[in-house]
């Protein structure tokens, strides 16, 4: 029962509770847009004429001050914060702001939060079999026998994680970086199309913070999902960005090469040269 309390309490949507939707259609445009977007809390706008836009298959990196927008962000894209104003759209055919926050997760967009919360006293294995896609019920997800099709993608998943030794250990004893991949497995049981991804290396020592940034760039090196990484960590940023994202003040204040962004003045007036001073 706890477990089922669990799953209910969490704040991550998993696909199996929603009903499945139909596929994003990327063949005429990016898989992510967002056009002047605004959001006001009390009247004061934390989301301020936000334009983004993805490419599928693309990692971009958003970095930006505190207090710039971007959880709030990642909260309009997956439905938890609803815009003033503004258009959502993943793919040509789905209008996210027409969509409650199972909808949207169902249609393939994974969030992952700073924090692990896998179970712990399940086994990796367990973690990543309770995540999987396949049957939209929880009590048939617990109970079935396991089709070859779903050993074979958690053995799928466990590979790109690098946890396939630690499979049948409980995700407790798994050290901080490991629950972090752990996480990021469940999301990829559910195959999703796009994975937001809030501060993945907070608190990874250099070498685990290495093994992210293989893992990040290599799910959107295999062009099956695109990956937007919100971070603070401009060493991180600099090893697997592409496309940096710079958000100040509700808005994009630049976009570009980490070379272009870091050489921008208004870039390192509001940003990089105070966390250079850190
Ligand atoms: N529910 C809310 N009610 C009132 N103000 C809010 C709410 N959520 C966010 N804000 C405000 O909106 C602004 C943007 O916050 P947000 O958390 O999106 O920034 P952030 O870029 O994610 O910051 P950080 O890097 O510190 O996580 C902040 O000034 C914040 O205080």
């Amino acid at each position: 029962m706890s477990l089922l309390r669990s799953l209910a309490d969490r704040d991550r949507v998993f696909d199996f509770l929603v009903p499945a939707a139909s596929p994003v259609d990327v063949r005429h445009g990016p898989i992510l847009y967002l056009e002047d977007v605004t959001v006001s809390f009390d009247g004061f706008k934390a989301i301020d004429g936000l334009d983004l836009t993805i490419d599928d298959g693309e990692l971009r990196c958003i970095i930006g001050p505190n207090g710039a927008g971007k959880t709030t962000m990642m909260d309009i894209i997956t439905g938890k914060t609803r815009p003033d104003t503004g258009k959502v759209w993943f793919g040509s055919r789905h209008d996210l702001l027409a969509m409650n926050e199972p909808e949207i997760a169902s249609l393939g967009i994974g969030r992952k939060f700073q924090k692990p919360t896998v179970f712990e006293a399940l086994s990796v294995f367990e973690n990543l079999e309770l995540a999987m896609a396949a049957d939209k019920r929880i009590l048939p997800t617990l109970m079935a026998c396991l089709t070859g099709e779903v050993r074979d993608r958690i053995d799928e998943v466990l590979a790109t994680i690098g946890l396939a030794g630690l499979r049948h250990r409980p995700a407790g004893i798994l050290s901080h970086g490991q629950k972090q991949w752990l996480e990021i497995g469940m999301l990829l049981m559910q195959r999703p199309r796009l994975l937001l991804v809030d501060e993945p290396v907070a608190g990874m020592t250099e070498q685990e913070m290495e093994r992210t940034a293989e893992l990040l760039t290599g799910l959107a090196g295999a062009g099956k999902q695109s990956v937007v990484v919100v971070e603070h960590d401009m060493g991180f940023v600099r090893s697997i960005a592409r496309q940096v994202t710079v958000l100040h003040q509700g808005s994009v204040l630049a976009e570009g090469s980490m070379d272009r962004i870091s050489h921008d003045p208004k870039v390192i007036e509001v940003y990089l040269g105070a966390e250079e001073a850190a």
